[in-house]
């Protein structure tokens, strides 16, 4: 008999600033889950920082530490995963993203500038114009986090507790039972 129904492993993506980590928090907290973020676990992982990874091994390097974090994460079941906003820009990645029910978390470039401009620990926005990274970068995985999202939630004033309702309803609407 063919089972269609997803296992319980919801899945995170979305650029720097959408808010990945704070709302999988609270989604795994709400569904009982538990949470992980694949940047987190790298830097566990490897005991060291995102940013000395980049600075160490360039960003391929992270790319591949990135990967085999990705594998070992989505086959595990019951968990909220927060990925890295990179993690859809590697094709042997979406084979364990589809793993698990993918959310898109999307935002707008001057949201995202809004809530990273003041953090230093994304490598890739330590430039004289961040905001030109992050329009660059939006425009070249946009069309990537939505042709992989099974459901996508635009992320703009609305607080972390509406968006997970929101989350929750529209995996409803699209009878996606976790
Ligand atoms: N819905 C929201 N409303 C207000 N502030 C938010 C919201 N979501 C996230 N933030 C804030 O924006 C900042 C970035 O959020 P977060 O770290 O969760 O993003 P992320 O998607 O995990 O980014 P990254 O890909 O860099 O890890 C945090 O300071 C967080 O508190
Ligand atoms: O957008 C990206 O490429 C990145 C996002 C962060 O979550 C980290 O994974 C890292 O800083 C790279
Ligand atoms: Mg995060």
């Amino acid at each position: 008999m063919e089972c269609n129904q997803p296992k319980p492993l919801i899945i995170l993506i979305g650029p720097m600033g959408a808010g990945k980590t704070t709302i999988g928090k609270l989604l795994a907290q709400q569904l009982g889950f538990t949470f992980y973020d694949s940047d987190q676990e790298i830097e566990r992982v490897s005991g060291a920082s995102i940013s000395w990874i980049f600075e160490k091994e360039g960003e391929v390097g992270f790319r591949q530490r990135e990967t085999r974090v990705l594998d070992k994460l989505t086959q595990l079941d019951h968990i909220v995963l927060a990925t890295g906003g990179g993690a859809v820009t590697i094709a042997e990645n979406h084979h364990f993203l589809k793993r698990g029910i993918i959310i898109y978390l999307r935002a707008e470039v001057d949201i995202q500038y809004e809530r990273t401009c003041r953090d230093r620990n994304r490598p890739l926005l330590q430039i004289d114009n961040p905001k030109q990274k992050l329009t660059e970068l939006f425009c070249k995985r946009d069309p990537i986090y939505q042709q992989l999202a099974n459901i996508t939630i635009v992320t703009g004033h609305s607080s972390p507790k509406k968006m997970v309702h929101d989350i929750l309803l529209q995996l409803q609407d699209a009878n996606i039972t976790v």
